[in-house]
This record gives structure tokens, sequence and C-alpha cells, in this order.
């Protein structure tokens, strides 16, 4: 019996509910299940002053250093333990501080583009995408960047038309034909995340 861990990926655009429903499918599943956020591992770029840190795309796939992230769902899918880097949203860079990670029977990996890279699609035993209408996103964006990641209005507004929405439409969307499963709504879908859970249980078993 193959007893590597199981990798789930969850994409989807920004705040479509990826972390909501990766959180639930955590719940359910097991215990033993940790989650493996994109996010993770933007770049630091340390070396960008802040002014100019805070104008850069970071909706582009050249963003992340996806290499590393590759490298440490490997070492997990090997029974080895990794440190993940930490990165802040109010900084726009690491902090420096890594998270020890053991490996576990579930990885769950999620991000606005990791059905764009195809080395972390080749690691991933069944890839969800969440889609959630573009309106209700910014929506839930533009709260969660104002009360969670220090944003302004006008930075949010600047961020969403340059960089956010061009990049959905050229990387994040496309990249929904790499999906085994497509759920409306996200974690707020009871349907479709109670079929997704037996599933997974069954081929974990
Ligand atoms: N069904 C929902 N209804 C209302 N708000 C939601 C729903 N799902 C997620 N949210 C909120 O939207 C924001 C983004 O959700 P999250 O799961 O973090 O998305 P993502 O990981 O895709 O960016 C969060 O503030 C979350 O609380
Ligand atoms: N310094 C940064 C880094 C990333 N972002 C935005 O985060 C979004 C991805 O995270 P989700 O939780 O929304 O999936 C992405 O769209 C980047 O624009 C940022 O604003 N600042």
């Amino acid at each position: 019996m193959d007893c590597s861990p199981f990798v789930i990926g969850v994409a989807g655009g920004t705040a479509s509910g990826k972390t909501t429903l990766s959180t639930k499918l955590k719940q359910a599943i097991a215990d033993d299940a940790i989650i493996l956020s994109h996010d993770f591992y933007y770049r630091a770029n340390s070396e960008i002053p802040f002014e100019q840190r805070i104008k850069l795309n970071y909706d582009h796939p050249n963003a992340f250093d996806t290499d590393l992230l590759v490298e440490d769902v490997k070492k997990l899918k090997s029974g080895r333990a990794i440190d993940r880097p930490v990165y802040s949203f109010v900084t726009y860079t690491r902090t420096g501080e890594t998270v020890h990670v053991e490996p576990t029977r579930v990885i769950i990996v999620e991000g606005i583009l990791i059905f764009e890279n195809k080395d972390l699609l080749d690691l991933m035993d069944i890839k969800v995408f969440v889609d959630t209408d573009a309106d209700i996103r910014l929506l839930r964006r533009l709260t969660r960047d104002v009360k969670e990641r220090g944003r302004s209005l006008d930075s949010f507004i600047a961020q969403y038309i340059n960089t956010v929405k061009p990049m959905h439409e050229q990387f994040v969307e496309p990249s929904k034909k790499n999906a085994d499963i497509i759920i409306p709504q996200g974690g707020e879908n009871p349907v479709a995340l109670h079929m997704l859970i037996d599933h997974i249980k069954a081929l974990i078993r």
C-alpha cells in the first residue's frame, strides 16, 4: 500500500475561499494534515526599499519562489521535515522566521497560481478549483486587505486595477482547466464539501 503523503491542491482567485475550504478539509479529513500556502513562499524582495516593494506585481508567477515550495513538498512526500518561510503582507517581505513542519498523511497546498506550475501540479493527487464570482471576491478582498493587511482604499484600488485583475485573467482563470473538480462558492458549499471529503477519505483509507 502507498502510504506517502496525499497532496490536495486548492486553487482559485484571490479571496475566493481557498483558505476557508482548506481549513474545513483539514478539520474533516484528519488532524494529521497540514496546509502549505503558496503565499508563504512570496519572494522576500528585501533588497528593494519598502516604497518600491509595495508597487511590485504580486499576482505574476515570478512573484513566488515556487521552486522552494516544490522542493518542500517533495521533502514532505519523502518523509522529511521542512522549515517553511513566514511572509508578512504588512511589511511585504519575509519575517526572517521559519515554521518547522513535520511530514503528515495529508498535505493541502493552496494558492492563486498553484495550477499554473507544471512541477507543482505533478505533485498533486487531487486538484480543486474554488470558483467565486469576481465581484464577491473583490468585496471580500477589500474588507480583508483593509482590516487585516493594513491597506488603504486608494492602494487597494490601484493594485486591483493594475495587477490583480489582469493577472487573474492572464494566469489564474486559464489554470482552472487543470482542476479535477471546480467548486462554486468555496467553503460555503456543503454538498460539494461533503462529496469531496468522502472521496478523499476513501482515497487515503
Ligand atoms: N462564503 C463566505 N461568505 C462570506 N465571507 C467569506 C466566505 N468565504 C470566505 N469569506 C471571507 O472572505 C475572505 C477571503 O476568504 P479566504 O478563505 O481567506 O480566501 P482566499 O484564501 O481564497 O484568499 C476572508 O475574510 C473570509 O473570512
Ligand atoms: N505583499 C503582498 C503579497 C501578495 N498580495 C496579494 O495576495 C493575493 C494572494 O493571496 P490570497 O490570500 O488573496 O489568495 C494576491 O492576489 C496578491 O495581490 C499582496 O497584496 N501583497
